[in-house]
């Protein structure tokens, strides 16, 4: 049947779409991966600079999801928790993917081979930005699909999932449809997407691994990513 998108569906995507392209890392913080040295302490501590920069920025995002701030306070805390690592890596693989201008994606590539992350975990993390760089996604997609990462019912904490359930569902809807009329020869490009979502859990998991090595070789994280990841 022919596929809609609302006018209320079109306002929602516009609301979230702004918001997304609004917050960006400060141009100094994105400027500094081209200064400073190359050794392995020095891209750790621009890396932690830039997280810590990227974490702000997604509170200021997740505040402009229609919804989120009618939530339950303690489940919007747990939803960012839980979500942070993903839309992290969401968002560096899309700026892998387009953004960076030339030449900081390569000096940025190279911060992070040489920051202390084994070998077993940067190459799924490559793997997976090469992925979602092949979608080829337009903004739109890119802003619904890290808002539909944030709201994931089940993250540990999460009192009233049904009300995280439902906002999901809303956003769901809208980047299905989104999928159809931007890719019309792609019919599995909804599902493409949600199975990145399924990588991305992954990921998480691999980052874990990456914060307790880091610990152990004595790497310091700054409060807010402490608070963030609980390390
Ligand atoms: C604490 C630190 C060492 C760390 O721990 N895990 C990861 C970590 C890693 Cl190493 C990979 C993926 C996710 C995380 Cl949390 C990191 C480094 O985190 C980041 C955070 C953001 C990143 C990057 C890389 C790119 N970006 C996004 C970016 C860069 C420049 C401009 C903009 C913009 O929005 O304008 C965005 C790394």
């Amino acid at each position: 049947e022919k596929v809609e998108i609302t006018k209320e569906q079109q306002a929602l995507m516009k609301i979230i779409t702004d918001a997304y392209n609004r917050h960006q890392i400060p141009q100094d913080v994105a400027k500094k991966l081209l200064q400073d040295q190359y050794s392995a302490e020095e891209n750790f501590l621009l890396l932690t600079e830039m997280a810590t920069s990227q974490v702000q920025v997604l509170v200021e995002f997740t505040k402009n999801i229609p919804g989120f701030l009618s939530l339950d306070r303690e489940d919007q805390i747990a939803l960012l928790k839980g979500s942070a690592v993903e839309a992290m890596f969401l968002r560096s693989a899309q700026v892998f993917s387009r953004k960076m201008p030339s030449g900081h994606t390569e000096v940025l590539e190279e911060r992070i081979r040489k920051s202390g992350i084994s070998e077993e975990f940067i190459t799924p993390m490559f793997n997976f930005y090469k992925s979602i760089g092949e979608l080829h996604m337009v903004q739109e997609e890119q802003a619904l699909l890290t808002t539909v990462t944030i709201l994931t019912p089940d993250r540990p904490y999460v009192k009233d999932q049904q009300a995280v359930e439902r906002l999901q569902e809303t956003m769901l809807d809208v980047l299905r449809k989104l999928c159809v009329l931007q890719h019309p020869q792609e019919p599995q490009y909804f599902a493409r997407l949600l199975g990145r979502l399924t990588e991305l859990r992954t990921l998480s998991h691999y980052h874990t691994e990456m914060l307790v090595s880091w610990r152990m070789n004595d790497h310091k994280f700054t409060p807010l990513l402490c608070e963030i990841w609980d390390v």
